[in-house]
Parts: C-alpha cells; structure tokens; sequence
C-alpha cells in the first residue's frame, strides 16, 4: 500500500522573540506547523526557534523590520525556502508606547504607524506574493488589541494603529477571499507581556503612582477578574490558523477576558 506523508503547514509569526508572539509561535509548532520565527531581535528569535526545534528543522529565527517592505518580503521568502511551502501569517509585532495627546511627536507617529500599521501591509503584500507564487490560497492574521475596538486612555497613537490594522484586515478579506485567503485579526485584553508591564509602569509613574495603579488602570473591568496569560491569546490564534475557522473572514476576535463587548 502506498503511505502518503503529508507536508507540514508553515507559519510565520512577527515579533516572536518575547511575549504573545512567542506565545502564538510555541502553539502553532504544537499545533503541527513548521514555523518561521520573525523578530528585530534576532538573538530572541532564535532563542525561541531553538526551543521548538533545536535541529532547526521545524522551527527557524529570521531578522526583520516589519516597517520595512523589502524586509518582511524577504523573511517569508526564506520562510518558503526553508520549509518549502507557506500557508499563514501572523502579523504580530507591534509597539506600544504611552503617549497622552499632547507629547505625540512626527517621528513618534511615523515610528508607530510604521511597525503597527506598516507591518501588517507588508505582512499582507508579502503573504500574498508567497500564495500566489505557491498557487493556493492561506490565512492572514492580524494583531490589534481592545484599544482598537475602544480608544484607551493614554494611548492615543497606539489605538488609533490598532482599529486601522481592523479596517485593513476587513479590506483585505474582501479583496483576497476569491483567491481563498481569510484575514482575520485577534484583539487581545491586558496581557502579561514586556510590552503591557512597561506601559504599566509609564501610565503609573505619569500619575506618580506605582505600576500596579497603572496596570489597574486597564484591568479594573476585567469580567473574568484576571490579567490574560499570553497563552489565552495564543489558543485564539490556533483557531484562526486552522481549518475550523475556514468559513470565517474579515472579523475580529476579541480575546481580553470580558472588557470590550460587539
Ligand atoms: N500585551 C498586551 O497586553 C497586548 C498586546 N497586543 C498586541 O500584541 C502584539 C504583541 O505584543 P506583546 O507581545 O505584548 O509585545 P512585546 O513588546 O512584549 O513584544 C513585541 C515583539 O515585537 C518585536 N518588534 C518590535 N518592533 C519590531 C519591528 N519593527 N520588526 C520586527 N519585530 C519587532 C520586539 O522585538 C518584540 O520581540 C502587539 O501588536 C501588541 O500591540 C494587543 C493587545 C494587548
Ligand atoms: C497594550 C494594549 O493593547 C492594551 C492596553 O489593550
């Protein structure tokens, strides 16, 4: 009789090095995808990489700047290379800087715009060529957070990224769904990451506080009573990237424990 082997999917996830990407690379491997591990940091990325897979046959770290077309282009191609076939991205990487109105400065904005907003473009243009190139369709996956659904206090520049990569991922579901591409987003809550605990301990220290004020600041109204493991975010993302979330395009995924309601 003859025994197929089926290939293994392959996952790319931004800013993988720390936090919910690492989170959401770890359980995609589990999962069963061969995962490309993307971050600015490579020694992080590659830390994470060798943990999944120390022979790095299932797990890779690449380098990029996702405000950076040519970089994002340039890690799914390796991604392709590597694991020789490509079937979701997970836009992750973002920046998270508190910015009460008033000290937003240009290069702030084109900073932040360019990692949150930006790199979700060029993830998209990216997986789109590599789909294309590879003649079927795949899943696109977003990162915005609860402070894209509503905008947070302090963080002004950081929701507004947040509800555009929603508009951009509503967009993309329609402009691609005929090609059998789904873009989807995931929003989560406050989760325990580097990137919540700093803006924590910013938001408490502008209010002469200390970081537990700031961090309850976001968490008061938390309706399970909890902060989010970045692990919960993660089992949401699975269920984007894989097959049971098919018929499910151009939403997004609220994962934040009962804060925002739709
Ligand atoms: N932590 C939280 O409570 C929430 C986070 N999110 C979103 O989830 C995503 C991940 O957040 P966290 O893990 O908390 O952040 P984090 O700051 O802990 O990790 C972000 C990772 O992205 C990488 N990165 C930053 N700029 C990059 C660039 N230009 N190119 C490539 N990689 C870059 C960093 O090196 C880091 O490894 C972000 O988009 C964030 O906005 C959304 C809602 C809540
Ligand atoms: C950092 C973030 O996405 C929050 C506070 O929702």
């Amino acid at each position: 009789m003859e025994v197929t082997i089926m290939a293994k999917q392959v996952a790319l996830v931004t800013g993988a090095g720390q936090g919910l990407g690492e989170a959401i690379a770890t359980r995609l491997h589990d999962d069963g995808f061969n995962v490309a591990v993307v971050d600015l940091n490579i020694d992080n990325a590659n830390k994470v990489a060798k943990k999944l897979s120390p022979d790095g046959s299932e797990a890779i770290g690449i380098k990029a700047d996702v405000s950076d077309r040519d970089s994002v282009i340039a890690a799914v191609n390796k991604a392709v290379d590597e694991f020789g076939d490509f079937n979701v991205i997970v836009n992750n990487a973002g920046l998270g800087p508190t910015t009460p109105i008033d000290t937003i400065t240009p290069d702030q904005f084109k900073l932040v715009y360019g990692v949150n907003v930006g790199g979700v473009l060029w993830g998209i243009q990216a997986a789109h060529q590599a789909f294309k190139k590879l003649g079927h369709g795949g899943k696109i996956i977003n990162a915005t957070s609860q402070a894209g659904v509503v905008g947070n206090p302090n963080l002004a520049l950081y929701s507004g990224t947040k509800f555009a990569v929603r508009g951009i991922t509503q967009v993309a579901a329609r402009d691609l769904a005929e090609e059998g591409i789904t873009a989807n987003a995931y929003a989560p809550g406050i989760v325990k990451t580097p990137m919540m605990f700093d803006i924590a301990h910013q938001v408490g220290k502008n209010a002469g506080k200390d970081d537990e004020w700031g961090m309850q600041t976001f968490a008061k109204d938390i309706a399970l009573k909890r902060l989010s493991e970045p692990e919960d975010v993660a089992a949401a993302v699975s269920f984007l990237a894989g097959k049971d979330s098919n018929y499910v395009t151009g939403q997004t995924l609220i994962v934040d424990g009962g804060m925002q309601f739709q």
